[in-house]
């Protein structure tokens, strides 16, 4: 069984390739689910863990057929019954570097354990500690469909970080918390953790949520700005799934655009040349564009007499 909250009748597994997630997708939604699978220490990431997150969801980044991500965490644990989303970095395995991949099964296969996607460069696994799990934030940030964290339990630590940067969260009315430990365990996520964080529900309870350390449900969390909102846990996975068809259902240009519009300002110059390049794919799609690109090929000046200056 894959999650008490997962219905089996509504999807078909992409892989069974990994060892530290499941990655499902929909038979009649666009759309695909990620999980975070090792409910029995609430879903915290190794290195393998966040290997393989990065690979199912790029893989979904990069299917044209796919418009929505859900983001979750399977459960309950088999040891306590206790539910994530995830409780962040394992800390078993946290080195002076950053977490350690440990023994010969987190070393297995090449360093990202990527088995869906081709790759030519075969490299061994890293003997440093990693703390790559920002790449899968910005990943999420960056990938052009909206990602929706699917919160059935703990959001902790580097996993409460992982549901901010996602694009919309729903939670668990009965079992999911949110809980920053960061500063209990000497660590610290100054990105999107907190700087967006507090974007979403203002500084003061940034600071908050960090400095004080308190543990929230699903209902403050929504009162705050960083859950879209609450529903009953046996409803949760069907609700993420309604919202997906949903989003897959609008325009998948608009939604693309409108994405990289919300990043834009607190992106920089990387949000403005995200945007900026889908503008230049919409472009592309113009009369005005082929003729840019003939007259080159065919050696003469592009003629763009017939082209309106738009107002
Ligand atoms: C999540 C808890 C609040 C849940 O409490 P409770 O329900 O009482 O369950 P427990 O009995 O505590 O836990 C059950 C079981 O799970 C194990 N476990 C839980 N969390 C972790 C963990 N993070 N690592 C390893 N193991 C964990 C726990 O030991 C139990 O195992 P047993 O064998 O059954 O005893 C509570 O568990 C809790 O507070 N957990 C710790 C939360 C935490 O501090 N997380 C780490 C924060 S730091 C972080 O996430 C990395 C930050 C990060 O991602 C990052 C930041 C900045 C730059 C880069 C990075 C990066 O890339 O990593």
């Amino acid at each position: 069984m894959v999650s008490d909250c997962f219905d089996p009748d509504r999807w078909t597994a992409v892989t069974d390739a990994f060892n530290d997630v499941t990655y499902h997708r929909a038979d009649d939604v666009p759309a695909v689910r990620v999980a975070i699978d090792r409910p029995e220490v609430r879903n915290a990431f190794r290195p393998k863990t966040v290997d393989e997150l990065y690979a199912a969801l790029d893989h979904a980044r990069q299917q044209a057929d796919v418009g929505a991500v859900l983001l979750t965490g399977n459960g309950p644990s088999p040891k306590d019954g206790g539910w994530a989303f995830s409780a962040g970095g394992d800390q078993a395995i946290r080195g002076e570097s950053g977490y350690e991949y440990h023994d010969d099964a987190d070393a297995d296969a090449d360093a990202a354990g990527a088995e869906t996607e081709d790759t030519e460069l075969d490299t061994d696994a890293p003997t440093v500690g990693r703390l790559h799990i920002l790449e899968v934030q910005r990943l999420i940030r960056f990938m052009p469909k909206p990602v929706v964290a699917v919160v059935p339990g703990w959001a902790v630590g580097g996993g409460h970080s992982l549901h901010v940067i996602c694009d919309l969260t729903l939670a668990s009315e009965e079992h999911a918390k949110f809980l920053q430990t960061d500063p209990d365990v000497a660590s610290f996520d100054g990105g999107f953790g907190s700087a967006y964080l507090a974007r979403q529900v203002g500084q003061k309870k940034a600071r908050e949520i960090f400095f004080l350390g308190k543990t929230y449900d699903a209902a403050e969390a929504a009162e705050m700005g960083m859950v879209n909102e609450a529903v009953p846990h046996e409803e949760l996975e069907t609700v993420a799934l309604g919202w997906a068809e949903t989003m897959t259902g609008k325009s998948p240009t608009a939604m693309r655009m409108l994405k990289y519009a919300f990043n834009l300002a607190d992106d920089g110059m990387v949000g403005q040349q995200v945007f900026s390049g889908e503008a230049t794919r919409l472009a592309y799609m113009t009369d005005e564009a082929s003729e840019g690109r003939d007259a080159f090929l065919d050696g003469r000046q592009p003629d763009f007499s017939d082209v309106p200056w738009h107002y």
